[in-house]
């Protein structure tokens, strides 16, 4: 049986864990820091802190030693946060077996160096970026640990190896399709974390679903024109990792994005409302580098931009809302 580790035990690494145990091809160990997370997941089948009450597989077994984890995967799939990837692989790195393809579960750009979480993965690793895969898409774990449909997109520049992980995570509820457009795929992810905060702060402020919708569809435009601009093809935003991801994580009050623009949207600081927030919101530091990456590649982001000044206590979110509803009068564009 093919093995595959899988590095964080929060909430985006066991559920996908359990999807790779539920699809029965590859023998599944997941790495945990914490002895409890770990011996629940073992004894109980069960990670009570993120999804109580919820039967993981029993195949599914689960180590706080990472070295054991490690030991001849054939897939190292890490879910950490995007901003500690970087310490993270360091610490990995020695044990990774040799010829493995890594794949990342995250969705944020680093913060300095601006870099894609595969760029940080292939420069700390010193691989190939063919050896680097990509699975994002409308994925609120919460969902797929109880097990509820849904569908990703793998991505590699290499296409068989993406093909290769497809089989080991295709399951019942499951359904991953392959791409090659890995930079689009991971942008896709990154951007739409932003465009939830926005989509919550409306969402707090009291709006309805027009306010919504707008922001979504302008949102995207704003990604494409990144995405585009940083050599990936347009049609992959219009996909799962793209719109499907966008329209997912800023419907649902199951995001931890949104919900972070919600509690901006109704009166609370940016300090109380990190304050309340125990998971990983990946869009509060990812939005400083996407807006960076934007300024260095020439391209408007006026969404992302309003997400940045509220997010640094420069503006408020009546004073976003009246900045960007008073954006010169253009034609409508999608794309460059
Ligand atoms: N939760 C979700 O619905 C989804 C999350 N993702 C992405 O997956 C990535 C991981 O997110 P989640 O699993 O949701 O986060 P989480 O906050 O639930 O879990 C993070 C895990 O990383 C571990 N970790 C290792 N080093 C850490 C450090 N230095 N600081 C903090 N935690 C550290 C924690 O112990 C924890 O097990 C993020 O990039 C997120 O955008 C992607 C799709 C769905
Ligand atoms: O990426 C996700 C859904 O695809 C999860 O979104 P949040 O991180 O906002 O909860």
């Amino acid at each position: 049986m093919t093995k595959v580790a899988v590095l964080g035990s929060g909430s985006w690494g066991t559920a996908f864990a359990n999807v790779l145990a539920d699809a029965q091809v590859a023998d599944v160990r997941l790495y945990g820091r914490r002895a409890d997370v770990v011996d629940a997941v073992n004894q109980r089948h069960e990670n009570p802190d993120y999804f109580p009450g919820v039967e993981l597989n029993p195949n599914l077994t689960a180590t706080s030693d990472p070295v054991a984890a490690l030991e001849g995967a054939r897939f190292v799939v890490l879910a950490v946060p995007s901003q500690s990837l970087r310490d993270n692989l360091t610490a990995w790195r020695a044990h990774i077996p040799e010829g493995a393809a890594v794949v990342s579960l995250m969705k944020g750009i680093e913060l300095g160096t601006m870099r894609r979480m595969s760029d940080v993965i292939s420069q700390t690793l010193d691989i190939a970026p063919e050896r680097v895969v990509c699975v994002s898409g409308p994925n609120l774990a919460g969902e797929i640990a109880e097990r509820q449909p849904a569908t990703a997109v793998v991505a590699c520049p290499h296409e068989p190896t993406a093909v290769e992980l497809q089989h080991l995570c295709k399951s019942s509820y499951f359904r991953p399709y392959t791409s090659t457009d890995l930079v689009g795929v991971e942008l896709g992810g990154a951007v739409k974390n932003v465009i939830a905060l926005a989509v919550g702060v409306a969402v707090g402020m009291g709006f309805g679903d027009n306010a919504k919708a707008s922001l979504i569809t302008r949102g995207l435009a704003e990604t494409v024109r990144l995405a585009v601009a940083l050599g990936a093809s347009e049609h992959t935003l219009a996909g799962l990792a793209g719109m499907g991801d966008l329209v997912a994580t800023c419907s649902s009050p199951r995001s931890r994005n949104r919900t972070v623009g919600e509690k901006l949207g109704s009166g609370m600081t940016p300090d109380e409302v990190l304050a309340a927030t125990r998971q990983t919101a990946e869009g509060v530091k990812s939005s400083e580098a996407i807006l960076a990456l934007a300024r260095a590649n020439g391209v408007d982001m006026p969404i992302t931009e309003a997400v940045v000044g509220m997010m640094r206590n420069e503006f408020t979110p009546a004073q976003a809302l009246m900045a960007f509803m008073s954006r010169s009068a253009k034609p409508e564009r999608y794309g460059l």
